[in-house]
């Protein structure tokens, strides 16, 4: 993707379908007048006089306790410098985003219109007590020390400037990584930190606390080198000035051991790399473009150890690693400030971390086979879900040992299952799935590519190495498409119906008429129907000449199903095809069957619905426990339609006496599982979290999702095909661009797992 298109698609990312990246969302019911008289006047007037009594109440009856706001004046925003407050707020909404996604705190960016340090100041104590915390961003030295040492000095709530400490902790536990790496001792290094501002001071203060000696540190600010002898030095600039009589980056980085960017992109040559000691560490951290390109970097030194802040290489050493977490461990012991203490608690977790076995949906989610401590590997991935567990506990103990927590943790078991169950798991699971395809990419023919969303989820699959695309359509139309929205890949391109075809499509078609010939196709009719795109497609699959199909984005779903059926046709020992959707719902991913293809199914489709929807539940990696849904409870209805669903449940658990499964069961009951504890003790769900529903007819699965995606605003991947006799995947009339993509992931992960089994064969 070149760098033009790169910068067209963030700001469409940013700008549709609605301006910005976070929205604010009640968290109470709204929907009557009674909800209302609570939510509001006259009820609301209670927790207010609560909270005038006691002012500790606040957090008790209000959103404080989990709710930081993320401030800045737009001063030093990443490396681009002055851009001012309203050009900040992408960042500011931007690390909003991650707090909630890492660690479910929620944001409220604020941007401040001054540069005057007693203004901004004051602004922030006046706004203080919404907040549970206040992480200040993007705020330039010397004003950023002055601005936060004030604040927590004058607030009884954490307070961090997140450049400061966030990128402090961070690079020091990646630099004590990366020194045992190198087997050197943080006391005898010699380190340049280009950089003198709020990142660079604060980093370098830890590294000295972890036994950095002042005597080997060399620190560069715009003008060079920071001399003792230089004038008018800050306070904080002359903390780190050097005897040595050096002016330039050059000079200093003559057999030095690290080097420490946090100033501005570039400006480091491969000449000054190839003058530093063995095995040098490199950690550039400017952003968005580091002190020097890290391909370069790595193509100049073979023995470096290197880092950026960017997420596309690895070692990305970036305070995202910290922020959510710490002020996680802060809220949840009610932390008064974040002191040393928490700092240095939060750099052990992170560097221990790093050295223990990495789970395999992180090494999914990186598309990494085997990802271990060493050279490439000195920091944990930020999607990393033991983040959660390890680092809040860690800050919340030091808190609390350090006599600054004020509602200290007693159950740390507990406690840790709640970080846990914080993590949403809609999006792990969307990118789970594009892990798993990745470490396979299989070939998979795309339908309808002439049409623009196909195309660009085509594109995106193939850019990001989930499949290996092959496009039908209008040759024209598809390559004209391509140079718009800049896909430069050599892939095939094919159109059915254009004459350069004819000879595959012969054979395609010699193929249909061998298998359909006594059901009224003649060799004519069969080499007529091979130029209709689906039946090429599907052909190719029945062939080998792909390993899977995605199609349906322009026409209905049983147009579709029809020629699937006819040239592919069912697995062995199936007797039915069925669909499923997994939705993402809050209580995590909800596998929802057969939502597109058996109007009325019997007892016996039922049990086979259960068990296909099963085998894709663990394709997901998910261990489903299913409810069978019926409008009866074990039995308190004897009409056959609920006896139709008991009748399955029978077969089930005859036939598969492991699987975790019961009904007949109303839906409430399967999604309340103190409901169905207290009141179904017996039941095999009993206890469980249900995670798959299988529905008595198509009327009530199709309306349910289609209800739950519109209504709950659920993200829903489907209706995935269960039962054909090769990955064939339909997609719903219209679907977006990621519904194509992660059906596209689907089809990938489908052929592979065929494969094994037949390997297995
Ligand atoms: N990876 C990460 O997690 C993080 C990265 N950063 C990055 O660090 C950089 C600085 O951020 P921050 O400290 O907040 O900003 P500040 O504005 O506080 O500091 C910038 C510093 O860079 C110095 N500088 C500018 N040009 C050069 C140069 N050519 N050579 C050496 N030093 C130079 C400035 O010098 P002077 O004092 O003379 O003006 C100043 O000391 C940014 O690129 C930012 O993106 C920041 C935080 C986290
Ligand atoms: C990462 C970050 O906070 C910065 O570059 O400013
Ligand atoms: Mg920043």
């Amino acid at each position: 993707m070149s760098k033009q298109s790169k910068r067209i698609e963030a700001l469409v990312y940013h700008a549709k379908p609605t301006p910005g990246k976070i929205k604010v969302v009640p968290t109470k019911k709204y929907a009557s007048q009674r909800d209302l008289s609570l939510a509001y006047s006259p009820g609301v007037a209670e927790p207010c006089l609560e909270i005038e009594k006691d002012v500790n109440n606040v957090y008790k009856y209000t959103a404080k306790g989990n709710l930081v706001a993320v401030i800045s004046n737009g001063t030093a925003v990443l490396g681009l410098g002055n851009i001012g407050p309203e050009a900040s707020k992408p960042v500011m909404e931007g690390k909003g985003l991650l707090f909630k996604i890492f660690a479910d705190i929620d944001v409220f960016d604020i941007e401040v219109n001054t540069e005057n340090v007693d203004d901004f100041i004051e602004t922030v104590k006046n706004i203080a007590p919404t907040f549970g915390g206040i992480n200040l961003e993007d705020i330039k030295a010397p004003e950023a020390f002055e601005i936060e040492q004030r604040l927590k000095e004058e607030l009884d709530i954490p307070v961090m400037h997140d450049d400061q400490h966030g990128t402090a902790i961070i690079s020091a536990a990646a630099l004590l990584n990366a020194l045992e790496l190198a087997e050197k001792t943080i006391a005898d290094v010699k380190i340049v930190v280009s950089g003198a501002g709020a990142a660079a001071i604060s980093c370098t203060r830890l590294y000295k606390a972890f036994g950095a000696k002042s005597e080997n540190i060399v620190m560069l600010d715009s003008k060079g080198v920071i001399r003792k002898d230089r004038d008018n030095l800050t306070s904080q600039k002359a903390e780190f000035a050097t005897d040595r009589k050096i002016d330039t980056l050059e000079e200093a980085m003559k057999n030095a051991d690290v080097f420490i960017g946090l100033s501005m992109a570039d400006i480091v040559t491969p000449e000054m790399l190839k003058s530093m000691s063995a095995k040098p560490i490199v950690f550039a951290m400017a952003n968005p473009n580091p002190e020097i390109n890290y391909d370069l970097a790595i193509d100049t030194r073979e023995d470096i150890i290197m880092a950026t802040g960017r997420s596309d290489h690895p070692n990305q050493v970036n305070n995202v690693l910290g922020f959510p977490f710490i002020f996680r461990g802060a809220l949840d012991v009610r932390a008064t400030k974040i002191n040393e203490e928490m700092k240095m608690a939060a750099v052990k977790a992170l560097s221990r971390l790093a050295k223990e076995p990495v789970p395999e949906q992180v090494n999914l989610a990186y598309n990494e086979t085997r990802l271990t401590f060493g050279r490439d590997y000195i920091i944990p991935k930020p999607f990393d879900p033991r983040l959660i567990a390890e680092v809040p506990p860690a800050v919340a103990k030091a808190a609390m040992d350090s006599g600054v927590a004020k509602e200290p943790i007693e159950d740390w078991d507990r406690y840790k299952n709640s970080l846990l169950e914080r993590l949403g798991s809609d999006n792990k699971l969307v990118r789970q799935l594009l892990g798993r395809a990745r470490t396979n990419p299989k070939r998979v023919v795309f339908a309808e590519a002439d049409q623009l969303d196909v195309l660009k989820a085509a594109q995106i699959v193939y850019e990001e190495g989930v499949a290996k695309p092959i496009l039908l359509g209008r040759k024209e139309t598809i390559v004209e498409l391509m140079s718009e929205i800049d896909f430069e890949a050599d892939i095939e391109i094919i159109d059915p119906k254009s004459d350069d075809e004819t000879e595959r499509k012969n054979q395609y078609a010699k193929v249909y008429w061998e298998k359909r010939k006594r059901q009224g196709v003649t060799l004519y009719s069969a080499q007529k129907i091979m130029r209709e795109r689906n039946y090429y497609a599907a052909m190719m699959v029945n062939v080998g000449d792909a390993d899977a199909l995605v199609t349906g984005y322009s026409r209905s779903y049983p147009t579709v199903v029809k020629p699937m059926l006819e040239l592919i046709g069912m697995a062995d020992h199936v007797s039915r095809i069925a669909t499923t959707n997994v939705m993402m719902t809050q209580r995590g991913p909800m596998f929802l069957s057969d939502t597109a293809i058996n109007i009325e199914p019997d007892a016996k489709d039922l049990a086979r619905i259960a068990r296909m929807t099963s085998r894709v539940a663990r394709m997901f990696g998910i261990e489903p426990v299913t409810a069978m849904i019926s409008y009866s409870n074990f039995g308190s209805s004897e009409n056959p339609r609920a006896q139709k669903v008991q009748e399955a449940v029978a077969i089930l658990h005859k036939a598969y006496p492991d699987m975790i499964v019961d009904g007949e069961l109303q839906t409430d009951f399967a999604l309340n599982a103190k409901m169905l504890q207290d009141i179904f003790p017996f039941s095999k769900l009993a206890g469980r979290k249900v995670n798959t529903l299988i529905f008595p007819s198509l009327d009530a699965a199709n309306i349910t999702y289609k209800l739950l995606k519109e209504l709950n605003k659920s993200e829903s991947i489907g209706p995935i095909m269960m039962g054909m006799s090769k990955p064939v995947h339909i997609l719903q009339l219209g679907a977006s661009v990621d519904e194509i993509v992660n059906m596209t992931a689907i089809a990938v992960i489908d052929a592979q797992e065929r494969e094994k089994r037949q390997q297995k064969i």
